[in-house]
């Protein structure tokens, strides 16, 4: 969107000279009170925490807005915090909403047909991408946020008034999470992304060389310990989490990561079914979005738009997890 205007883009990809494919800034980047930022500084000004002020605008389909969908629920701030979710399918308008789609809603608070229009509600002007997840603050009418490492740690850190108590953000394990989230974020969240859109050969090899070296790294660490960091579930595990969720359906053949499946890694294939099993995160996992919204909306990758059907790994079967040091907090371990 330029101006508050809406540009169809060929493709929502930018790359550098060597082919190498660049993601593009966020542009809403304001924190709610009590948020804990890094390194370690909490917000003392911006909207207040509230239950039901905020509202959440996700696709079931990206790793991205999943982050905000897992957060919330593992802290059963769901009642707190609205939810409206797209059309899987992003076609050349954009994000869309069709309540008819399963799984999808209408835009619960504008009603609008676009994504786009709630990013025109709050800035008139507004430049830049539309993307998924977005804060919206009813109260201030106007998007807190749509970085997604952000509002996960605002849920983490601000509503510990209406949360469940769940501390995703322990202290003493902050600088790891960070470093955990860091090394994470370009070698396989944005890892993947880097592999299926690269458009030299020389880029593809460079991302999936890094992608499945990590892989292999944190498979190792998760044959010894039950969680990334410490000894319990902290915002790190979300942000892989939903990179592994779509591994084996989407980029290990839409975006040619098929050096290996995740099921091929034990320790990796057991913490994703575990993560998958926690309470409330069977909600947030929708596979028939994740694929139709690849497969679908990707026309250069999948010229054909064809879904596939599997490989369809049994997220719901035993992992055994447990024996690993590492605890879950009573009100996840049901
Ligand atoms: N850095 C953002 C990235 C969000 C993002 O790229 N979302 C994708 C969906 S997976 C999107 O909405 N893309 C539309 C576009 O770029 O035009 C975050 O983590 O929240």
């Amino acid at each position: 969107m330029v101006d508050g205007e809406w540009h169809t883009d060929e493709e929502m990809l930018e790359h550098d000279e060597s082919g190498e494919f660049e993601r593009a800034e966020t542009s809403f980047r304001d924190w709610i009170r009590g948020s804990r930022k890094r390194p370690d500084e909490v917000v003392t000004d911006g909207p207040e925490p509230a239950s039901g002020r905020y509202h959440l605008y996700v696709s079931y389909a990206c790793p991205w807005a999943h982050r905000a969908l897992t957060v919330r629920a593992l802290l059963g701030l769901e009642d707190d915090i609205s939810v409206s979710v797209v059309d899987p399918v992003r076609y050349d308008q954009g994000w869309e909403f069709d309540a008819s789609k399963p799984g999808s809603t209408e835009d619960h608070l504008f009603g609008s047909d676009y994504l786009r229009e709630v990013y025109r509600e709050a800035d008139s002007d507004y430049t830049g991408r539309v993307t998924v997840p977005v804060l919206w603050d009813t109260e201030e009418d106007t998007i807190v946020n749509n970085e997604s490492e952000e509002i996960i740690r605002m849920f983490a850190t601000a509503f510990s008034e209406y949360d469940n108590g769940v501390d995703l953000y322990p202290e003493g394990d902050r600088g790891e999470i960070d470093d955990v989230i860091d090394d994470v974020y370009p070698r396989i969240n944005n890892g993947v992304y880097r592999a299926g859109f690269a458009e030299s050969q020389d880029a593809y090899d460079d991302a999936v060389r890094d992608l499945f070296d990590a892989l292999e790294e944190y498979d190792a660490r998760l044959s010894e310990q039950r969680f990334l960091v410490g000894d319990s579930l902290t915002l790190a595990d979300v942000c892989m989490f939903t990179t592994l969720y779509r591994f084996d359906e989407v980029y290990h053949n839409h975006f040619k990561c098929n050096y290996r499946q995740i099921t091929d890694y034990d320790a990796l294939w057991g913490y994703l079914r575990e993560l998958c099993q926690l309470p409330g995160v069977e909600a947030t996992c929708d596979m028939w979005h994740v694929k139709q919204h690849y497969y679908r909306s990707h026309g250069d990758i999948n010229p054909k738009r064809r879904v596939p059907i599997g490989p369809d790994p049994d997220f719901f079967a035993p992992h055994a997890r447990d024996d690993l040091p590492g605890d879950l907090p009573d009100v996840l371990a049901a």
